[in-house]
Parts: structure tokens; sequence; C-alpha cells
């Protein structure tokens, strides 16, 4: 599978096995990975006046001798500043002593106008915030504005977490070797590598898959396979019929916008259970979407048991009271059999609020839940897991807890099953950011679920199609115009 993301500790396993099994070795592997790196900087900056090589004592830095050496054969006007010499015996001390690039040290670099930095200080092997000389270049490349290629990672970007240790560069373009790690697709990490660039450096798929990642980049190719296509004899309904609870009048917007992304999505048949006094809004706006009574838990059990709705959505524009929460769980325990839902917006901040309704497993009274919580959302339900450095694993750590798949959003989406699954999402644009998005993307999700699809790929799928429409509407998106993108996305997927 392409989109695998490696772990810094899964990578130095597939480093260690394709070493073991040959036919290259440890030097090999940096040679080629060099250059790759020196193959992107003659392809992309042509025009560099120069190429300051920054070299750390690592391996990283062991890529960036071999880069200096290639770029040196190629003509190009090149200088190396090293952090150190690399450790007597290691690859990188090889590739060092075939570098006819005389090393200065890297406290004496200034960046030069119309060059070029290629950073090779730290990558996988970071260890503790980045200080001494290495901020000071990060900080004076910075300020010169001079563009920078990336080996592995910009110096200072956790792989595993995409976190910021101390300082880094802000990179043009980063070249990776064999996968994307997480932190390429995390925040702030993923800003500051640029374009990301994976190079193939002869490692094979046999020893990747044997690395058993179990996080991957969202995108079709996870979950195509489970996507929703309607049988020739499909009905309405067998096609699946999505339930989404309305706020009361004054709030009925977020549920219409839940409710026409489900049948965008697919699902043959939508209702809106509205409580009376909003009904005469919901219907003043609603035409292929059904509108029913349901203004008690008796009422809403009625309608479950009557019409057998395949999914539902819980939480778009209702009150954001312990209530709210209470009720869901007396729903939920109350189905005449589990259903797939969607729990978001109110009704987590209601869940919130009452901790011991969270407690004990959520999901294993369902039989797909998702839920869908943005960054204050999941703080207020997780408050324990606020400290854990890495979305990823705050995100996994939820959906084991909750028994749920969870969609942790934001601009680098998380998306994590019960069974330790997990996809970053890295398609999102900022025009994402406006009120009701969530609304339509619990919408889009029910309407996967209902046609049939798990929790984890109806999520991954939901994710990544709200973000493609509203990428491909670009500019003046509102919320109202991301169900309307969506036929032209599933074109395209289901051609
Ligand atoms: N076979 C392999 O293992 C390959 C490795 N490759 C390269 O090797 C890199 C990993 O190499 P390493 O594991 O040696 O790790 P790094 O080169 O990323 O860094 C390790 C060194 O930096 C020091 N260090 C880490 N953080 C520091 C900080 N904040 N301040 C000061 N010193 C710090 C460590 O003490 C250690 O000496 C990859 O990122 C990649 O670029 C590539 O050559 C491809 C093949
Ligand atoms: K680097």
């Amino acid at each position: 599978m392409p989109f695998e993301l490696l772990l810094p500790d899964e990578m130095a396993a597939c480093d260690r096995r394709a070493i073991a099994t040959g036919p290259f070795d440890g030097y090999q592997f940096m040679q080629r990975a060099g250059a790759a790196v020196a193959a992107i900087v003659l392809e992309r900056f042509p025009a560099a006046s120069r190429v300051d090589v920054l070299c750390g004592p690592g391996n990283n830095g062991g890529d960036g001798y071999v880069v200096a050496e290639l770029l040196r054969r190629s003509g190009v006007d090149v200088a190396v500043y090293a952090e150190g010499p690399p450790r007597d015996g290691s690859d990188a001390a090889l590739a060092a002593a075939d570098c006819k690039v005389w090393p200065q040290p890297l406290a004496a670099f200034a960046p030069s106008a119309g060059g070029l930095v290629v950073d090779a200080v730290y990558g996988a092997g970071l260890a503790r915030p980045v200080g001494g000389a290495a901020r000071r270049a990060m900080e004076s490349v910075r300020t010169a504005g001079v563009p920078v290629v990336a080996v592995d990672l910009p110096s200072g970007v956790s792989g595993a977490t995409g976190e910021i240790l101390g300082e880094t560069f802000q990179a043009a373009v980063t070249v990776t070797f064999v996968r994307k790690k997480p932190g390429h697709l995390l925040q702030p990490g993923r800003t500051a590598c640029g374009e990301v660039v994976v190079a193939d450096i002869g490692i094979g798929e046999d020893i990747v898959a044997a690395a058993g990642a179990t996080c991957f980049e969202n995108g079709p190719e996870l979950w195509k396979s489970r996507f929703p296509r309607p049988a020739v004899d499909s009905h309405k309904y067998s096609r699946g019929h999505v339930a989404v609870f309305s706020g009361a009048a004054s709030a009925t917007g977020a549920a219409r916008l839940s409710a026409l992304a489900a049948a965008r999505a697919g699902a043959g048949a939508v209702t809106l259970l509205s409580p009376s006094e909003a009904l005469a809004a919901n219907a003043a706006h609603l035409t292929s979407i059904m509108l029913r009574k349901a203004d008690t838990r008796e009422e809403a059990l009625a309608f479950f048991a009557d019409r057998r709705p395949a999914a539902f959505v819980y939480g778009p524009g209702l009150d954001a009271s312990a209530e709210t929460g209470r009720l869901l769980f007396e729903l939920i325990d109350r189905l005449p059999r589990p259903l797939p839902a969607v729990v978001d917006a109110s009704a987590l901040t209601s869940l919130a609020a009452e901790p011991g309704l969270l407690a004990g497993p959520f999901g294993g009274r369902a039989a797909d839940l998702v839920i869908t919580p943005h960054e204050g959302e999941f703080g207020r339900l997780f408050p324990d897991l606020r400290k854990i450095p890495s979305k990823l694993e705050r995100a996994r750590r939820a959906a084991d807890r909750v028994e749920a798949t969870v969609v942790y959003k934001g601009p680098d989406t998380v998306i994590a099953a019960p069974d330790g699954r997990a996809a970053i999402n890295a398609n999102g644009t900022p025009w994402l950011a406006t009120a009701g998005s969530g609304d339509v993307l619990s919408g889009i999700v029910a309407g996967f679920l209902a046609q049939g699809m798990p929790g984890f790929e109806a999520a991954c799928a939901g994710v990544w199609i709200h973000a493609e429409a509203a990428r491909r509407f670009g500019p003046g998106l509102i919320a109202e115009d991301i169900p309307g993108e969506l036929p032209a996305v599933l074109r395209d997927l289901l051609d």
C-alpha cells in the first residue's frame, strides 16, 4: 500500500531489514538518498548561484555530504558547513571522507543572496530541541529568505508528531525516502516541509509491508474498495435512509446542511426529525428531504421502529445542555437494533458536560459510531489526553477509549479507529474554515454509513471527499456550497 506513513522506529526497522537482506549496504542507501536530493536541487533550482549544504553529525548529515559531492561534480558552487564530525565508522563518516568539499564549522555559516540551503542537519534522529549554531543558522536563513531543500525532514520537525522542537527551517521542498512520515502531514511540521517529494532508494515493498504500519495518508486508495455504488435494482430505502435530528426553531440550519449532504453522498432517503416548534422553519426550506415531528424520545423511537433508518446524525444545532447527551444514550440503548451514527457538535459538548456518560465504551453500544470533535471539543471530551504531544496518538487513545471512530478535525484531520488504524488527511483547504462545514461533514459520513461502509472507511472517505469538494470550489466557499460540489467529486471516484 503506497499510503502507509512510517513512524521513525518503523522506518529504522525497514532500513535495518533492507541492509540485512541486501544487496545494498547502509552507505549505498545513503548514496541513493543523497542522489535523489541532488537531482531535486538541480531540477528545481538550476539558477542558484551557490548551494550551502548544512550537515549534522548523524546519517542525515551523511546524506548532505553525498549531496555536496554530487553537486560539486555537476559544476555547482557548493560549500559544506558541519556541526561536528560524523561518528567514526558510521556511514556518514564514509560519505564525509568521499566528499571533496572541505567542511567549515556551522557557526561560520551565513546565507548568501541568490543561494540555496540544503538542510541535512537532523532528520529521523532528532533527539532534543534544536539550539546553538543550528538554531542560529535557521534564524538567519529565515531572515534572509533563502530557499531551503530539506533532507528527509526540516531539521527540528519531529517525524513522529510534526512538532517543532526548538526551531526549524521553512523548506520549499522536502525530499524524504521510501514513504512519508506522520510529521510530514501533521501540523506544524507539514507547513515547514513545503512540497514533499518521496524518493525511492531501493527499499522493497515487501520490506515496507513487514514494518506493519497502521497509519496511512488518507486518500481513495484507502477506502475505494468499500465505496458504495448503487446496484441496478436499488430502491431509495435500499440505498440507505439517514435520520438527522434538528435543533429548535432558531437553530435548524445545521441539521438541514447535514441532511442535504447525506442525500448528496448517496443516501436514498433522508428524514429530518424536528421539534414541533421548528417544523414550519424546516418545512419552508426542504424539498427532497422528508420531515417528521419528534418532540420526545418516544416519538423519535417510534420513527426508528417504523421507518428503520440505516444511520443517524445527532448533534448539529442541538442544545448543548447535559440533557442532549443523556437523550442520546437513552436512544441508543432503546433502539430496535444497533445503528451506525455520527455524533457531532453540541452533542459532543453536552457529553463533555457529563463525563460519566463517556466513562465506559461508547461505541460498543452502536454498530459503527463516529464522533467528529474539533480541537476545542476534543479537549473538553478528553481533558487528560491534552498533554500528549502527538495529535495522532491523542486520536488513537480516544478511539480506543470510547470504542468509536474518532474524526479529530483541523487542518490536519486525524481519523482513528478503535482497532488501531489511523489516517491523516492532507487534501484540506483553509476555505473549509467556515461556519457549518462540520455539519456537512457529519451528513456525508452518515450518508456513507447508511450505504453500508464501515465506520473507519466511511469517516476517511467523508473527510477526504468533503475537503476535495471544498478545494475544487475554492475562494468564497460557504457550507451551503459543499453539497453541490459533491456530485463532481463522486463522479470522478466512481468512473
Ligand atoms: N540506512 C539508513 O539508515 C538511511 C538513513 N538515512 C538518513 O539518516 C537519517 C537518520 O540518521 P540518524 O539516525 O543518524 O539521525 P540524524 O542524522 O537525524 O541525527 C542524529 C545525530 O544528531 C544528534 N542530534 C539529534 N538531535 C539533536 C539536537 N537537537 N541538537 C544537537 N544534536 C542533535 C544526535 O545526537 C546524533 O548524533 C535519516 O533522516 C536520513 O536522512 C538515509 O541516508 C537513507 C538510509
Ligand atoms: K534535515
